[in-house]
Order: structure tokens, then C-alpha cells, then sequence
């Protein structure tokens, strides 16, 4: 917890206008839901968390009450076990719907304030592009890439905008364990810049990059 303090108070001081997600995959009943939602806004003041909507709308709309405040639902994992569910077709818009789908047209409806983004894998660029075709302009926060083998190109083409914005693609361990030696901290500056221009060498490739639009 001390850890997570000085980091976000850090972050606060160098870099003042970056967004901080708290990675906390909050989901449960909505008065539990309240209270997680004051603790992660109220109490460590993210710009954003991520949270598990398993629970259906009451649980996640607390944290959608402040427009000021983004939340990213958990739509299609990236771990080799969430299609085990996710990936289940059930009846609902169409018959024979994918869950993932079925969460993504959800949070689509419940976006009434505009704050709400979808977290969906690196490693699966085939949901994660009909993610973003369901949601055209919805925020897409995308882990996968680095220790866990997702493509970093796919994720790029398949995960963007029409524009190339609207994807926070991440590397944790990739980043923060670049190195196990005294020289972690610029090892993991590199790894960070890096990652930073390989995402933009994708966007220049296909006339989307910062400098070229
Ligand atoms: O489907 C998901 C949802 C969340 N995560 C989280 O992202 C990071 C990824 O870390 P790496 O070290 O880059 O693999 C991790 O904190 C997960 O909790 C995810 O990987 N997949």
C-alpha cells in the first residue's frame, strides 16, 4: 500500500497530465460496489479502474457516476483460460452470440456518460478486433504484449481506432522486470520507450502515426 501511494504520488508530480489506471478488477454487489468505487476515486484518486462486470450493471454503476472518472470493464481476457467462459455463445442480440460480444454491446448501452472503455487481450487479435468494431470509439485498454507472447503489431492494427488512438497497450513484467540488476530503473525506461515507438512505428506504417496525422 505504501508502495502504491509514493508510486501514484510520484506520477502525480512528474508526469501530471498521465491518465492512472488502478488495475483492481473490482466487481460485486452495488453497496460493495460503492464503497470500492470511494475507495479507488475517493481514497487513492485513480483517473480510471478496471472492473469485472460478471455482477450485471448494478454492480459496476457506481464507478460509472462521475463522468470525470473512466471505467474499464473486462470484456475478453487474455489469458489462455478466459475463453473457458468468455467465449461461450449465449442467446442475446443474435442467436449464438459470444459472451465477450454480448459484454461489450452491454457496456456499449451503458455508456451513457462516455466514460466507460473495455479491457480485451493482445493475445487475441481476432476478438479484439470484433471487440472494436462493436465499439468504434470506445477507449480499449490492451495487456497481452510482452511476457505473455501477444503480437504487438495485431494488437495495433486490430485494437485502434479508425484514427490509430484510443488503445493503452501494456506491458507489465516486460517493463518493470527488464532487468534484475542495479540498473532496473533504465532498463525499464528503455523497455517502456521502446514498446512506446514500436506502437508508433505500427501507426507511421499505416499513416496513423503522432506526427505524420
Ligand atoms: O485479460 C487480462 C486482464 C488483465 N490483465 C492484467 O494486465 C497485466 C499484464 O501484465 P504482463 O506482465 O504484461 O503480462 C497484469 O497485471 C494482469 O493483471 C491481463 O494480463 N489480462
Amino acid at each position: 500500500m505504501e508502495a502504491l501511494e509514493r508510486t501514484v504520488s510520484h506520477i502525480r508530480d512528474v508526469a501530471p497530465d498521465a491518465v492512472i489506471i488502478g488495475d483492481a478488477k473490482r466487481g460485486d454487489i452495488g453497496p460493495s460496489a460503492r464503497a470500492y468505487a470511494k475507495a479507488m476515486f475517493g481514497f487513492w484518486d485513480f483517473d480510471a479502474v478496471t472492473v469485472n462486470a460478471w455482477g450485471g450493471s448494478d454492480s459496476i454503476e457506481p464507478f460509472l457516476e462521475d463522468p470525470t472518472r473512466g471505467v474499464f470493464v473486462w470484456c475478453r481476457g487474455s489469458n489462455p483460460g478466459s475463453g473457458d467462459f468468455q467465449d461461450l455463445l449465449v442467446d442475446g442480440k443474435g442467436e449464438g452470440t459470444p459472451l465477450y460480444e454480448a459484454m461489450a454491446r452491454a457496456c456499449a448501452d451503458w455508456n451513457t456518460s462516455g466514460n466507460i472503455g473495455l479491457v480485451v487481450g493482445a493475445t487475441v487479435p481476432g476478438q479484439l478486433a470484433a471487440v472494436r468494431s462493436l465499439c468504434p470509439d470506445m477507449p480499449l485498454l490492451i495487456p497481452g504484449v510482452g511476457a505473455q507472447g501477444g503480437e504487438l503489431e495485431s494488437a495495433v492494427r486490430a485494437g485502434c481506432d479508425s484514427k490509430g488512438r484510443l488503445a493503452l497497450i501494456n506491458s507489465s513484467r516486460g517493463v518493470i522486470y527488464a532487468s534484475p540488476s542495479a540498473d532496473f530503473a533504465s532498463a525499464a525506461s528503455e523497455a517502456a520507450s521502446r514498446l512506446r515507438d514500436s506502437i508508433n512505428h505500427v501507426l507511421e506504417q499505416d499513416g496513423l502515426g503522432w506526427l505524420s496525422s
